[in-house]
């Protein structure tokens, strides 16, 4: 069973003893959580989902004009020809828009090449950016309360966490699930998403339809649909880390359920600089101490054809990509929903 947090008092108090003790009680055991009462507005959400979905709506070619892989940072049209390398992901469906903190173009860290800062890319479409962005700080106003009651549930001082967010990572994908008719017949042998953890603090996700799996304490996988008015919680990799592995970095998947699906992950995490050890007494075999940013980029790095190409480690921006066994150049959303096209892996 995932929990549900009720985060009426988060306002109030965010280092509330109760709401600390409920909270550490969920990520200890699936690392998995739904958050009611969250306070975000309806309102807000509907926004940024309809500016994602008229977004997506778009012909191929204006959708391309936002290319992640040409962007100045690491932000703007993820297209369903970009490959990662998790092995379950052969048959990944799904386009996004991704962005994150928006910050000027004269910031030193986007000017040293960081491409996790800098100003975003944004879509010439009305009110677009005034609606995901609202969000992304409505969340991240949100994520940073929340940090506050981590910091209790694990007997920190306060900020003890919250000194290491002046410049967060913290990036917001828009994710667009086709509904895909013709694999429904293989609906939950698919994944849409492979598996994997979050390589940040930890992830605060809306979600529209069913798909979204993480794994119970015996290993099974354990379904997480949506539930109405709430958020999903989860812990990342570094909320692992800093609990000495008392919270849990699960992994989780998305199955294909041939229905449409839309997401809004949000990936709470700290300044790339940020020295990552546990700063409670950590089990054996627990994560090693990390720099928040350098993991992060290893692990995007892994999900991002385009990253692997400038790294050096593949040769093209498609060369895990085949169409009917050949390689393949341009691909389209047409071509992946008929089954003519697939990653490699
Ligand atoms: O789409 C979803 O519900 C999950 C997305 C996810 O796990 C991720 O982007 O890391
Ligand atoms: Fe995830």
């Amino acid at each position: 069973m995932i929990p549900i947090v009720d985060l009426t008092e988060l306002r109030r108090n965010p280092r509330e003893p109760k709401l600390a003790e409920l909270l550490d009680t969920a990520l200890q055991n699936t690392g998995f959580c739904y958050l009611s009462n969250h306070g975000i507005s309806l309102k807000l959400i509907a926004s940024a989902q309809a500016a994602a979905l008229h977004f997506f709506s778009q012909s191929d070619a204006f959708k391309q004009k936002y290319d992640i892989a040409r962007a100045i940072r690491h932000s703007g049209y993820v297209g369903f020809s970009e490959c990662g390398m998790y092995v379950d992901e052969a048959m990944r469906m799904y386009e996004s828009y991704d962005i994150g903190l928006e910050l000027p173009a004269f910031d030193i860290d986007f000017l040293s090449g960081n491409i996790f800062y800098g100003p975003n890319t944004w879509p010439d479409l009305l009110g677009f950016k005034s609606a995901v962005y609202s969000y992304y700080e409505a969340v991240s106003d949100l994520a940073r309360m929340l940090t506050h009651t981590i910091e209790a549930a694990l007997g920190l001082r306060f900020n003890s966490l919250t000194n290491m967010m002046s410049k967060p990572t913290a990036q917001l994908r828009l994710i667009h699930y086709p509904e895909n008719n013709t694999v429904q017949r293989n609906a939950r042998t698919h994944s849409m998403m492979g598996a994997h953890t979050d390589y940040e603090f930890f992830t605060l996700l809306y979600q529209t339809s069913p798909g979204l799996q993480t794994v119970d304490v015996r290993g099974n996988w354990l379904d997480a649909p949506p539930i109405p008015n709430t958020l999903v919680m989860n812990v990342g990799d570094m909320a692992e880390v800093i609990s000495g592995g008392r919270y849990r970095s699960n992994p989780h998947r998305v199955l294909n359920t041939g229905q449409e699906r839309f997401s809004m992950p949000y990936f709470a995490a700290f300044d790339y600089q940020s020295v990552i050890h546990p700063m409670i007494e950590a089990k054996k075999n627990s994560r090693q101490p990390v720099i928040a940013g350098e993991h992060l980029l290893k692990q995007v790095t892994q999900d991002f054809a385009y990253l692997r190409m400038r790294d050096g480690q593949e040769k093209d921006l498609y060369s895990r990509l085949t169409i009917n066994s050949g390689k393949l150049g341009l691909v389209n959303r047409n071509q992946f929903l008929e089954g003519k096209a697939s990653c490699l892996n």
